[in-house]
């Protein structure tokens, strides 16, 4: 029997040997590539939703959470969009800045397509020569440091108001809302700053403004389940529609305005950033020889608003709240403003750089409470390898500023108390390059507005807390202040603040 089998044998075993040995060859072969290939860990997806259900209402603490399953740099998939997010120092240091240049564009939006003419404007622009060029626009013509000092009559004046109408609900013991109050001033700078007069009764930019952000923060679910944005099934598109109609015939009004004064010859001692706008139409060249014409200005204008309305009166209520719920940090920071400043005189913007504390208390508050927890959503330009890890182009990346502010190995252990002293003796800077604190980003699609945002901030809290000895109303103890947060375009307190102010100024 064993003969006739013989000559069958070999030919299985080696097909057999060839088979084992190919396999192995192919594993130890691939092994390397699939590390390559590898995703980052993440949750499960669903099919359609993806891990859209994971996020709930405030996406930030969702995300934190799910990061310490998963780790700092964790997979999802947003509805058809894939996405990965960052959660720790290290990590961001290789997404905004090692790899700055491959994470340097927006995911495209509905919102931005509608309100910024085609993402026009800068915030939500591809990265390329036509968002350097709108960058460079505005950091150079309408946010550097001398535009930023041409308007300090303008926020000294406005502030000045608000102090005289916090005196008279001092005398009349009357509670203020903070948040209205701090809302409107900033509101009112950045306005008049923006588009000049604040006699918008006509078209009221103010509004549609506020409801534009507001869209934009919204929740689209066309963004990440493009095949639903025909049924618009939440109705944001025909707002969107409807509200871009709106603010463009403002807008045009406004800008149409400003032409005329020019030519009658109109020439304002502060020019706003309509003015600067429109004397750099037509004439803007750089060296790809673009020119800047009137959809670029107004897609520019909306941006900066945007950029501008929500996020220092956002910063400083909640600065606001902790200083009341910690009262020694608020008379440490009145006794830096006696000393520094005086209490025979209100606080001007040259005293800023000596007020170091003021300083620990904001970085503090940006920490604990980031106007933008997860930044500005970034897109992946090309495919990459990140510490091994694939990263597939236009997969959106999101950095959890808020989760690498509570991180517990930089921070210590009391990452929840509010305590600014942990910034004392430390060089940790506003601009990115630390990058366990990014209040404003980093890398080249940082936040152009920074040094106008900080010094509204600075000036506004300093004043309000210098001029002002604050207590909450009647029956209310700081601990019982509500912090809950609330989930848009930047994070807010959910509700307004109230408080008693009583003079303590020896000058009227
Ligand atoms: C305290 C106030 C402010 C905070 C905390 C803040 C924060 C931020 C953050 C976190 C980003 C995203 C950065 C990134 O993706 O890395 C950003 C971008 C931006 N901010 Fe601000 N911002 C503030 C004030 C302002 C002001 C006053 C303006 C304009 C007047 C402004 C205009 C912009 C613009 C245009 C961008 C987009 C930049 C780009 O994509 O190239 N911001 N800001």
């Amino acid at each position: 029997m064993l003969p006739p089998l013989l000559p069958s044998h070999p030919f299985p075993l080696l097909v057999a040997f060839l088979f084992f040995t190919g396999s192995l060859l192919l594993l130890l072969h691939l092994k390397p590539t699939q590390g390559r290939q590898k995703q980052p860990p993440g949750p499960p997806a669903w099919p359609v939703i993806g891990n859209l259900h994971l996020l709930g209402t405030l996406p930030h603490r969702s995300l934190h959470s799910l990061a310490r399953r998963y780790g700092p740099i964790m997979s999802l998939r947003l509805g058809q969009v894939p996405a990965v997010v960052v959660s720790s120092p290290e990590a961001a240091e290789l997404f905004l800045i090692t790899h700055d240049v491959v994470f340097a564009s927006r995911p495209k939006s509905q919102s931005s397509e509608i309100l910024s003419y085609g993402s026009k404007g800068m915030i939500f622009s591809e990265y390329g020569p036509y968002w350097r060029n709108m960058r460079k626009l505005c950091t150079s013509h309408l946010l550097s440091a001398s535009k930023v000092d041409m308007f300090l009559p303008l926020r000294r004046e406005e502030l000045r108001r608000l102090v005289k109408s916090i005196e008279k609900s001092a005398e009349a013991r009357e509670a203020v809302d903070l948040t209205e109050e701090v809302g409107r001033l900033v509101e009112d700078i950045m306005y008049k700053m923006i588009f000049g007069s604040n006699n918008d009764g006509r078209c009221d930019l103010k509004g549609l403004v506020r409801e534009a952000l507001n869209l934009v923060g919204a929740f689209n679910i066309a963004d990440f389940v493009p095949f639903l944005a025909p049924l618009d099934i939440q109705g944001l598109t025909r707002r969107l529609l409807k509200n871009s109609k709106k603010v463009d015939e403002a807008t045009e009004t406004i800008i149409r305005e400003h032409e005329e004064a020019l030519l009658v010859g109109q020439n304002r001692e502060h020019k706003d950033f309509v003015h600067i706008l429109l004397s750099c139409m037509d004439t803007y060249n750089d060296q790809h020889n673009s020119v800047i014409d009137r959809t670029n200005i107004k897609a520019v204008l909306h941006d900066i608003t945007a950029g501008a309305f929500d996020t220092s009166a956002t910063v400083i209520m909640w600065a606001f709240p902790e200083l009341l719920r910690n009262p020694s940090v608020m008379k440490k920071l009145q006794l830096e403003l006696d000393n520094q400043v005086g209490t025979s005189k209100m606080v001007e913007e040259a005293d800023l750089p000596r007020l170091t504390y003021l300083d620990m208390v904001v970085k503090e508050t940006m920490r604990l409470h980031p106007v933008g927890p997860l930044l500005l959503p970034r897109v992946c330009r090309e495919d990459i390898t990140i510490n091994g890890y694939c990263i597939k182009k236009n997969t959106r990346i999101i950095v959890n500023a808020w989760s690498i502010g509570r991180d517990p190995k930089i921070w210590s252990h009391n990452v929840e108390l509010f305590c600014p002293e942990r910034f004392l003796d430390t060089n940790i800077d506003y601009r990115g390059y630390d990058f366990q604190f990014l209040p404003f980003g980093s890398g080249r699609r940082g936040c152009p507005g920074l040094q106008l945002g900080l010094i509204t901030v600075k000036l506004i809290l300093a004043q309000l807390v210098h001029c002002f000895n604050w207590k909450l109303p009647e029956g209310m103890s700081p601990d019982e202040l509500d912090m809950t947060e609330t989930f848009g375009l930047v994070v807010p307190r959910a509700n307004h603040l109230l408080a008693l102010p009583s003079y303590r100024l020896s000058i009227n």
